[in-house]
């Protein structure tokens, strides 16, 4: 996201300086190679929504929501976390029932009783969470989604068609369990088109998804506009949202507030419609690089199960107060790298060391007991129990650190009360502790997950995704508690696909790449071209010499 609001240029040696262009830059270059052009051939509206309304108890989730959407029109619905986006498109496909209002799709009555009748009306929906059996094949796992499946071969012959027509290469026989996010994504989509829905709803696609799939996934969408599909468009990436849609509405506190042409204003611009208000910059200032904290020594550690990928012998050093950022594909060796630094993966010893002391054989509760800490990327499931509290939930990894647990039972008012902080500091917009993790909005839960590692004062922390459908404010404001967080001394490692991110907060980047992690490079200075070659796999030599 452009917080400057400043135009990108094409000075493409020193990104470093303005990163939020990087996307910008790849995009761009991806829409001129495709021979891609922004403008649709916008013909009347195929959806309409009028005086939708939605109340969960204690918050009025959608408020008399009007809006429409054109045929061929790529169509953004903009909003904070916790704004009413995912509501009003789960009540488009028939998941919840609005309490008021009235929808139309092609002309007559929409309102759908559940998914099925929204799919046969032609409403498709990708979500964020993907509904995929890992155990499954994907043409199983499409069967299992469609009301007639045809016979075994017949469906992997339409597959394999639609995946070659938009361009989402995929093998109809590969088990899930094997496939990167991107390819899980894929997956859904394929099962969507195969619908051939006039409407496709896409909450957050790109969040998952590399730069290079995120272009594949855009010139897939145009191709699908230039056919007449409407599509209704969620994403934080405001970026993304200029380069690629044609209109947006924007919502605020569940009400729509603006309406526009997202191409017409800057990122900053649209920032301020979603929250009202200026967004804050980012402060990097005031962060030395101390002695060293963690230091990982040619560890390599087995795949832990046939889908897993091998670390291959990485060797990092991370100082006190430096933010060491690693890119790369997904399924590069990323949960791995945060497992084996939890604690969840054991390492031999002499291979992991946090301020001199040998971490290799300490599990999760002894690293954290050492001062590091860990925030894996999948956080309803990995990082939070859906069905607990948020004050349950601060005990999966707070319990000794902030005396929720002791001698082995629970203080049940300092898990609320440590809750309650995590919720104010971090602004997550929730009733509060007492609400199930699973009903907050997914990037509500996701600033959580972060707030509860960062007030824990680790020495060091590490986190996988850490904006992950996180709102540009609410991004801006994580992405600051990490910068505060190294200011005050600790290190932070900060795994992620987003480029920008990681060029925005790290001093020194590396990639993973198949297991392997590239050699740091100062991140000041680094060009687009490096880091494509880094994010590659190239070695440091050829890096070096381009
Ligand atoms: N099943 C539910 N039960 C209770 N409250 C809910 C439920 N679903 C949503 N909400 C609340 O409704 C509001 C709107 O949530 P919604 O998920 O629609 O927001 P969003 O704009 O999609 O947010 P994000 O960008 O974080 O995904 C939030 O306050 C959320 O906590």
């Amino acid at each position: 996201m452009d917080e400057s609001g400043g135009s990108c240029g094409h000075d493409r040696d020193s990104i470093a300086a303005r990163p939020n262009c990087a996307i910008a830059q790849l995009r761009e270059s991806a829409l001129s190679r495709n021979g891609l052009t922004k403008g649709t051939n916008l013909t009347a509206s195929l959806f309409r929504a009028e005086g939708i309304g939605k109340t969960y108890p204690g918050v009025r989730a959608n408020d008399d929501v009007s809006f429409q959407v054109a045929e061929g029109e790529i169509h953004a619905l903009l909003g904070e976390n916790g704004a009413g986006k995912s509501t009003l498109v789960k009540m488009i496909y028939g998941l919840v029932r609005p309490d008021e209002g009235q929808m139309s799709l092609n002309g007559r009555p929409h309102a759908p009783a559940d998914p099925r009748a929204a799919r046969a009306a032609g409403v498709a929906m990708v979500f964020q969470h993907f509904s995929l059996f890992d155990a499954l094949s994907v043409a199983e796992n499409i069967a299992l989604g469609m009301e007639n499946p045809p016979p075994r071969r017949a469906l992997a012959a339409r597959i394999a068609r639609v995946s070659q027509e938009y361009g989402l290469p995929l093998n109809p026989a590969r088990r899930v369990a094997m496939l990167s996010a991107g390819e899980r994504q894929r997956v859904e989509i394929i099962r969507c088109l195969l619908q051939d829905p006039r409407l496709l709803i896409m909450d957050e696609p790109t969040s998952v998804l590399t730069p290079q799939e995120a272009e594949l996934l855009f010139a897939t969408l145009r191709k699908l506009a230039d056919q007449g599909t409407a599509i209704l468009y969620i994403s934080h990436k405001l970026e993304e949202i200029r380069a690629h849609c044609d209109r947006a509405t924007i919502l605020r506190h569940g009400r729509v507030v603006d309406s526009c042409d997202p191409r017409a204003h800057s990122a900053r611009e649209l920032a301020a419609m979603m929250v009202g208000g200026q967004m804050r910059l980012v402060d990097r200032t005031g962060r030395q690089a101390g002695e060293v904290l963690l230091e990982l020594r040619d560890l390599s550690l087995p795949a832990p199960d046939a889908e897993g990928t091998a670390l291959k012998s990485v060797s990092l050093t991370l100082r006190a107060g430096e933010i060491l950022g690693i890119g790369g594909v997904a399924g590069n060796g990323q949960e791995e790298l945060l497992a084996a630094l939890s604690g969840e993966l054991r390492s031999p010893p002499g291979t992991i060391a946090l301020e001199g002391r040998d971490l290799g054989g300490t599990g999760p509760q002894g690293r954290r007991a050492a001062g590091l800490l860990a925030a894996p990327e999948d956080r309803l499931g990995h990082a939070a129990v859906p069905d607990f509290s948020l004050a349950e939930n601060t005990l999966l990894t707070a319990g000794s650190r902030k005396g929720l647990v002791r001698g082995g039972l629970i203080d049940h008012r300092a898990a609320r009360a440590y809750a309650e902080q995590v919720i104010h500091a971090f602004d997550v917009r929730t009733p509060g502790p007492g609400t199930a993790a699973r009903a907050l909005s997914g990037g509500n839960l996701q600033k959580f997950v972060i707030g509860r590692e960062v007030l824990q004062a680790p020495r060091v922390l590490v986190v996988n995704q850490p904006t992950w459908g996180v709102d540009a404010g609410a991004a801006s404001a994580v992405r600051q508690s990490l910068l505060d967080l190294a200011r005050s001394g600790a290190g932070v490692v900060v795994i992620s696909q987003d480029l920008d991110e990681l060029l925005e907060l790290s001093d020194r980047f590396c990639a993973l790449n198949e297991g392997r992690l590239s050699e740091p490079r100062p991140t000041e200075g680094l060009s687009l071209d490096e880091i494509g070659l880094m994010l590659g796999g190239a070695h440091g030599m050829e890096v070096a010499h381009i």
